[in-house]
């Protein structure tokens, strides 16, 4: 998200992408390249080396990333651009298991950049398994490759997930800053390429009226709803290994709640507000196990349908053991210990093959003090919520009351809306346009530092580790297409709340 107008083109430099045939670099990488292309916004000199452990012939892996591009690009594919994008991509093979493979990419590599008078400036894109994050930057350490001298640049971009728990977090981040500098590293989570995430910064800090009401003296709770209709197809084995809450909660979900939640930066620069953002992740109560039990819900879709779409039952998924205990959604409750929001409860939640995709962060005001109106009493009055509208609906809306019009005082509640698409015209991106394009001009302000990725594992691992505990018990289970597991109302009926009627 840069801070200067009009954009300016990156530096010249090579990308490197290693996971050139797979899904993401299909779906999402390439498609973004061509959006930068189309808008000019691509370096005037560019490389991409596209990397694979079976050799890939140039005109084989350029056929097959436009066969994808047609497929996934996200406004219709003039050929001229996609031609001029596809002729900077070489493919090359390498093994992180096997050395001197690496040995011949910095060769050919080097080839390439002198070819295309690159100037040495390098971004590596690891759009792999996780597994092979830590091997192959050692094999990329090893070499020099990410080496920063004379002036030229050298960066690293890694996909989620970072790590497992806190443990293998902390050990990722460890071995990554053994080669790197935190600077140089790029840690992806594409909410953060959103329009509607980005705003919330400038909501609330390019607006005097928010922020003397947003604390504890009134604001009575936040929820942050991640409500998915997808189920799990054909990802069942990475996702019974790994569940709603690590595949969302300490990455996207906590990405929503620390925009919310931080503090004003003191300058609008990656420093400070990846510092307020991490101070935030870090202020998050500390549960005990029992805390953790009492504090969420885990819940595992069963067969049911959506639309006209019959979704089988979650166990019965390619990948999924038959008795698997992993939760397809989770709801939790979290407090924040700093002087801002102390008494302040964060409810969080997110689910596989719901009703609905809907995703909003909704921040509810106190109640009014007393009735001063007798023909609606506090409690029927409607509720005061700035919601942000994240997905699919994208825009702010403020709910509140108003008099009817007529001789004698009704009130009722109505809706401010703002949305997107009535003030802005923008062509479709699939989010990771401004990310990549960060990469390359060097403003890491959109992207997870280490100890904000850290916070985050540790905030969320007492749940970990009381789910590990106890198993099955308490899993609840909730027909695909409906609104969820029972307990996750519960969670909020306790304490007097409930969520958002969407
Ligand atoms: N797909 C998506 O929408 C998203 C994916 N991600 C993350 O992006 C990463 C890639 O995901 P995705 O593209 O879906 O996965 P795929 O399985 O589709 O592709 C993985 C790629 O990695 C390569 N690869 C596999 N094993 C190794 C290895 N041992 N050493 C080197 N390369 C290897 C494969 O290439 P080959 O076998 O040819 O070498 C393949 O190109 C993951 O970390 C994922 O979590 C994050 C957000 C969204
Ligand atoms: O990272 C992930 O995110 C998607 C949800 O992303 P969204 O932009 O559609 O909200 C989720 O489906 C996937 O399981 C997860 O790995």
């Amino acid at each position: 998200m840069r801070n200067f107008q009009p954009c300016q083109k990156p530096q010249s430099c090579a990308l490197v992408i290693f996971g050139v045939t797979g899904d993401l670099t299909k779906r999402l990488v390439i498609p973004s390249l061509y959006n930068l292309a189309a808008a000019e916004l691509l370096p005037e000199r560019f490389c991409v080396v596209g990397v694979a452990r079976c050799g890939i012939l140039n005109e084989a892996l350029r056929e097959s990333l436009m066969k994808g591009l047609h497929q996934f690009a996200t406004r219709p594919v003039e050929d001229k651009v996609a031609n001029r994008l596809l002729e900077c991509i070489t493919s090359v093979e390498a093994d992180p298991d096997d050395g001197p493979s690496f040995d011949r990419l910095k060769e050919q590599l080097e080839r390439l950049e002198s070819a295309r008078d690159t100037g040495g400036n390098r971004l590596f894109y690891l759009a792999t398994p996780p597994d092979v994050f830590a091997p192959i930057v050692r094999q990329l350490g090893r070499l020099g490759l990410l080496k920063e001298d004379h002036g030229a640049w050298r960066r690293l971009v890694i996909e989620k997930p970072f790590g497992t728990d806190l443990a293998s977090a902390r050990a990722l981040n460890a071995e990554l800053l053994n080669i790197l500098n935190e600077h140089q590293i790029y840690r992806i989570d594409h909410y953060l390429g959103k329009e509607t995430v980005q705003n919330i910064l400038v909501l609330r800090f390019a607006n005097g009226m928010f922020e003397p009401i947003w604390n504890r003296h009134h604001i009575d709770h936040v929820q942050i709803i991640v409500d998915e209709q997808l189920g799990v197809g054909h990802r069942g084995s990475f996702y019974d290994a790994t569940g709603a809450l690590r595949d969302m909660v300490p990455n996207h979900l906590f990405q929503l709640l620390s925009l919310i939640a931080m503090e004003p930066p003191r300058h609008f620069d990656a420093h400070n507000v990846r510092s307020e953002k991490d101070g935030v992740l870090a202020a998050i109560q500390t549960q005990s196990e029992e805390e953790a039990l009492k504090n969420s819900v885990r819940g595992q879709y069963t067969a049911g349908k959506i639309g006209d779409t019959e979704i089988p039952d979650y166990r019965k998924t390619p990948g999924v053991r038959p008795d698997s205990a992993t939760e397809t959604y989770v709801a939790m409750k979290l407090n924040i210990d700093n002087w801002r929001w102390a008494g302040v409860p964060f409810y969080l939640r997110t689910g596989k093959a719901l009703a609905m995709k809907h995703t909003e962060v909704a921040i509810k005001f106190r109640e009014t003090p007393f009735a001063m109106f007798r023909c609606t009493p506090v409690e029927q009055l409607a509720e005061n919520y700035l919601v942000i509208c994240v997905e699919p609906t994208e825009g702010i809306t403020l709910q509140f009351n108003t008099k009817v019009p007529g001789p004698v005082i009704r009130i009722d509640g109505v809706q401010m809306k703002f949305l997107y698409k009535d003030y802005f015209k923008s062509e479709p991106a699939t989010g990771y346009e401004t990310l990549i394009y960060d990469c390359m001009i060097g403003d890491n302000i959109l992207f997870q530092r280490a100890d904000g990725v850290e916070a985050g594992w540790r905030a969320v691992q007492p749940f970990l580790d009381a789910w590990k505990r106890v198993g099955s018990k308490g899993l609840e289970f909730y027909p695909a297409g409906s609104e969820g597991p029972p307990g996750a109302f519960e969670l909020l009926k306790r304490d007097g709340r409930s969520w958002r009627k969407l």
